[in-house]
């Protein structure tokens, strides 16, 4: 069996059972901590254990160009890509601060721009190729190159050694890759799944809508598969993305999911193998319309819904502090017996 495809572990349901009973005892109402609850109970089938600890979370920021930004589907320009790995790394970026404020191990994985990045202290340069081709004209990569850059992906969390995994993407024009790749394995329309990105204006998100629904005409012929899908339209962060959402499912790491892009690369991820499923949390949910539509078909409640719409795993970061509470509330509340608290009739 190809390593795409091996099932990953059965996350321990009696587990699951013994912090639902635990949950039971503490000092209030049943069932009144919501969905921090569930989240502690999911870390404790995840973790197979009735105490469920978080100590170590890993982030990875995916990076690739895409040649579909010379149609003008973004706000940006290319070379934005690169430059932010130079922030990404000298503690810039959105990202870089989460991190930071939350000691999360933080590293850069080039999977591929246009010019090529310089070594830096905490990069790993896995450049698959100088970039996708244009998927409005050509498909995006070779299938050669979609493996490669899944197998990338897997490679970076080989190398993990943490208890929660958070994926972050950049790459200026991923936007439009992400739509297409929603509309393709979801059989939508491309209005369905299409949006500002960075911040077009109306005029562009009509041309990038447009050029998405022309490009899936073009290539209607060869999206019959979710690797063919990722062949046509992806981009190499979002392929080596869903790589390591594999991988980590199959290691028993689970995946705290960011943004539209993350969430894309999450559907192509449980496509390939649907397993992977079961090791995905959501953090939040962008202010990217379609987002909410793609975590309904992934099944994930997304912790936050803050209009944040920037990606990199920011609003994964921004979420972790909720995990950390619903970890705390389960492991150091009293229960009725230690307190003295009458239970109820
Ligand atoms: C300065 C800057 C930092 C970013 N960090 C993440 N993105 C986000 O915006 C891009 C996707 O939007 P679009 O498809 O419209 O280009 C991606 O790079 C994504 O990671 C950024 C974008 C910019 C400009
Ligand atoms: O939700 C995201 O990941 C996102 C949305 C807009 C731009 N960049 C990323």
């Amino acid at each position: 069996m190809h390593w795409l495809t091996e099932p990953s572990p059965t996350p321990s349901e009696p587990h699951r059972v013994a912090a639902q009973h635990r949950q039971a005892t503490l000092t209030k109402p049943i069932g009144a901590l919501g969905y921090l609850e569930q989240i502690a109970e999911q870390f404790a089938a995840w973790q197979a254990t009735d105490r469920p600890e978080l100590h170590s979370v890993c982030a990875r920021i995916f990076a690739a160009d895409h040649g579909v930004t010379r149609r003008g589907v973004s706000a940006y320009p290319a070379e934005v890509t690169t430059q932010m790995i130079a922030n990404f790394l000298s503690g810039g970026a959105a990202a870089s601060v989460l991190c930071r404020q939350r000691e999360v191990d933080l590293e850069v994985v080039n999977m591929g721009t246009f010019t090529p990045v310089a070594d830096m202290p905490g990069l790993q340069q896995r450049s698959v190729d100088a970039g996708t081709r244009d998927f409005s004209t050509v498909p995006a990569m070779t299938e050669q190159q979609a493996h490669r850059a899944l197998n990338a992906g897997a490679a970076v969390v080989d190398q993990l050694n943490c208890q929660l995994f958070i994926a972050g993407d950049m790459g200026i024009g991923n936007t439009s890759s992400a739509s297409a790749l929603m509309a393709a394995l979801l059989g939508l329309d491309a209005s369905e799944t299409t949006g500002r990105g960075t911040g077009i204006d109306d005029e562009r998100l009509a041309a990038k809508t447009g050029l998405i629904n022309a490009s899936l005409s073009l290539h209607s012929a060869h999206l019959n598969s979710p690797m063919h899908n990722l062949q046509c339209l992806g981009g190499f962060e979002i392929a080596g993305i869903a790589g390591a959402y594999i991988r980590a499912a199959q290691r028993r790491i689970p995946s705290l999911v960011d943004g539209f892009i993350s969430s894309a690369a999450a559907l192509v991820a449980c496509r390939i193998n649907p397993t992977v499923q079961r090791w995905l949390l959501a953090g939040h949910c962008s202010a990217e319309g379609a987002h909410q539509q793609l975590l309904d078909t992934l099944e994930l409640r997304p912790l936050l819904a803050l209009d944040m719409r920037l990606g990199e795993g920011s609003g994964a970061l921004t979420a972790l502090p909720l995990i950390e509470s619903a970890l705390a509330l389960h492991n150091n509340m009293a229960s009725f017996a230690e307190a003295g608290v009458t239970e109820e009739n």
